[in-house]
């Protein structure tokens, strides 16, 4: 079975964490969300996968390759310019000639039955089936009206206050009759949601809902990222610890997936469910909360704590630090005395003087220095960036 995934977007709204790397890119239990996605059509047998791509191309082409690690064979195409959903999948239109093929966004984080609704798509004659999902407040989302018999007839893109008909949102994922080829204009900016699904319900052409069951969302934001982390973290099967560990007199509760060589010193507390890279050395008095991830090669210092935070590589926290549902992106150092309230993001290698508080929701760009005994209120940009 065939699948395009779509990487092509910039991610803005996921800054800074996207200056270093493609949205699909970013780390879920410290390995790229696209890599899961690809693991997970593989099992469910998508076997034929052609990736869009557009910003950093390079980065998800170099770590993914030809698939075979995964089980499965990828194209790559490339957009130079934007041509929306519907217009970059035309443009692997080569590659997807033959037969039904599903369509996902490379920031998907998902466990549904991808299986059961192209096979769903197969017994029905409609040309294009959209996953959907009852979610309470679907103003983001493209929302579908659908009868018993699983037939859409109407499909409005993120409706405004007093516009919604539905809760059923679309997922994003479709499975399409490669005859919708013939409706999507070449080398032209076009959307499944916004021209394609309106057109085709205007001529009456079938489009047909399922309704997913499982878990789904798509990294859009750093709270979406959050969630999805949280999500895979509870799936976590149970421990498992990759080659040598050494922990003093601390108590080490799982489910944890700790890579080679981590140290925890004395008296520490590690309370999964909890994902530690390799080399990752964690000190005294330490207390590490569930619903965390920590990458490789970063040091957590005496005495601090670390709640629901997703810390990613070569990071370096200091002595008597509080890390409260946070992002810390690459190479970033947080000093002794510091605290991150809920919702930080860190851009890559920044750097946070001593006795500084970040407070909640704030984003700090790449590279930037905050000055010792800093209280930062507003989001703190790198011109360089920009
Ligand atoms: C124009 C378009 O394709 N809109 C889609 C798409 O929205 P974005 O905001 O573009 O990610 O994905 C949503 C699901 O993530 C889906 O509900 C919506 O219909």
């Amino acid at each position: 079975m065939k699948a395009c995934i779509m990487c092509g977007g910039e991610g803005t709204r996921l800054r800074p964490l996207t200056f270093a790397r493609p949205k699909p890119s970013i780390p879920i239990l410290n390995k790229s969300s696209v890599v899961h996605l690809i693991e997970h059509l593989s099992k469910e047998g998508f076997n034929d996968i052609v990736i869009t791509l557009g910003y950093m191309a390079d980065k998800i082409e170099e770590e993914l390759g030809d698939g075979r690690i995964f089980g499965v064979h990828i194209d790559y195409v490339y957009e130079d310019e934007k041509l929306g959903t519907a217009g970059g999948v035309k443009n692997a239109e080569k590659y997807l000639r033959d037969e039904p093929f599903m369509v996902l966004g490379g920031d998907h984080v998902l466990n549904l039955n991808l299986r059961e609704m192209y096979r769903f798509h197969e017994i029905t004659d409609s040309l294009v089936t959209i996953g959907l999902l009852s979610i309470d407040d679907p103003r983001e989302f493209g929302i579908a009206d659908m009868d018993v018999n699983n037939r859409i007839h109407r499909f409005l893109e993120k409706p405004g206050s007093g516009e919604i008909f539905s809760n059923l949102a679309s997922t994003g994922i479709y499975v399409c009759d490669p005859s919708i080829f013939d409706m999507i204009p070449a080398d032209t900016k076009y959307d499944f949601a916004k021209d394609l699904f309106p057109d085709m319900l205007s001529r009456d052409m079938k489009i047909n809902g399922l309704l997913a069951r499982g878990k789904w969302t798509d990294v859009g934001n750093a709270a979406a990222y959050r969630q999805a982390q949280r999500w895979m973290l509870e799936e976590l099967p149970g421990t498992t610890i990759a080659g040598q560990f050494s922990a003093k007199d601390s108590r080490i509760t799982g489910p944890l997936q700790l890579g080679h060589n981590v140290s925890v010193g004395s008296n520490s507390a590690i309370v999964g469910p909890i994902v530690i890279g390799e080399n990752t050395v964690i000190g005294d008095n330490v207390l590490i909360g569930p619903y965390t991830t920590i990458g490789s090669n970063c040091v957590i210092e005496n005495d601090s704590r670390i709640l629901s935070s997703y810390i990613f590589n070569d990071v370096t926290i200091g002595s008597n630090c509080n890390v409260s549902g946070s992002i810390i992106d690459n190479g970033a150092k947080i000093s002794d005395n510091c605290s991150l309230e809920n919702g930080t993001v860190i851009g890559p290698a920044a750097v946070i003087g001593r006795n500084s508080t970040i407070h909640s929701d704030i984003r700090i760009w790449p590279e930037i220095k905050v000055e010792e005994g800093t209280s930062v209120k507003e989001d703190i940009l790198n011109e360089s960036y920009v």
